[in-house]
């Protein structure tokens, strides 16, 4: 019974957006959309594409300023996904993204003192790839096809297809008795 009224709540918010950003904003029909599912677009430029099959849990909160983001089929999206893009970010098919994860494409360029610009650069996530809770995507990295991204990574870097990213750190215990 939910997942039809999921998807009849998907069917309004998809064509409220479509209404709200006109051509900007290109999503299937087929999704499944949680509760708290937010588009913000500012710029003429702005995209944002979804392909068919998007499933997300509560709090998915998709800002575009100018940049495209373009997520592909059967993608599944935890609780409290955060995506903002003001250059590109695209996502491949049957990705999985866990809880509280970030994706961000752009720096402040701090060294240019007070009130400074953005420098920004694309971020590519290839099929299949599984990222773990509380992860954090910078600009411009690529993540290949099929990748593991471990919880808690912060991922500065090209990621190779085919391949676990972990970030170790080490546990100390120090005893308080
Ligand atoms: C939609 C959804 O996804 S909902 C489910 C959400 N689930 C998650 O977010 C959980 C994500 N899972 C993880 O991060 C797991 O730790 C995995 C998948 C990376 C573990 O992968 P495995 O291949 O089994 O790794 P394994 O446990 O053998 O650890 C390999 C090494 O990586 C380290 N490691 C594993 N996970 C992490 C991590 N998150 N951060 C830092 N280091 C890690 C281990 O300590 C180990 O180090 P060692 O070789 O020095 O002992």
């Amino acid at each position: 019974m939910e997942i039809y009224f999921r998807a009849i709540i998907s069917l309004f918010i998809n064509l409220k957006n479509k209404i709200f950003f006109q051509g900007r904003y290109k999503a299937n029909i087929l999704q499944s959309f949680g509760p708290g599912f937010r588009v913000h677009m500012s710029g003429k430029d702005s995209k944002i594409e979804i392909g068919k099959k998007t499933v997300t849990r509560a709090g998915m909160q998709l800002r575009v300023e100018g940049g495209t983001l373009k997520i592909g089929n059967q993608c599944f999206f935890n609780t409290n996904m955060n995506i903002t893009c003001v250059d590109e970010v695209t996502i491949g098919d049957y990705c999985q993204f866990a809880n509280n994860i970030v994706i961000v494409d752009h720096d402040h360029d701090y060294k240019q003192g007070i009130n400074p610009g953005l420098v920004s650069s694309p971020i590519h996530i290839g099929n299949n790839v599984w990222v773990g809770a509380n992860a954090v995507i910078l600009r411009g990295v690529t993540i290949g096809d099929n990748s593991v991204i471990a919880a808690g990574s912060v991922v500065r870097k090209d990621v190779p297809a085919n391949t676990v990213l972990y970030q170790k750190r080490e546990d100390n215990y120090k005893s308080f008795q």
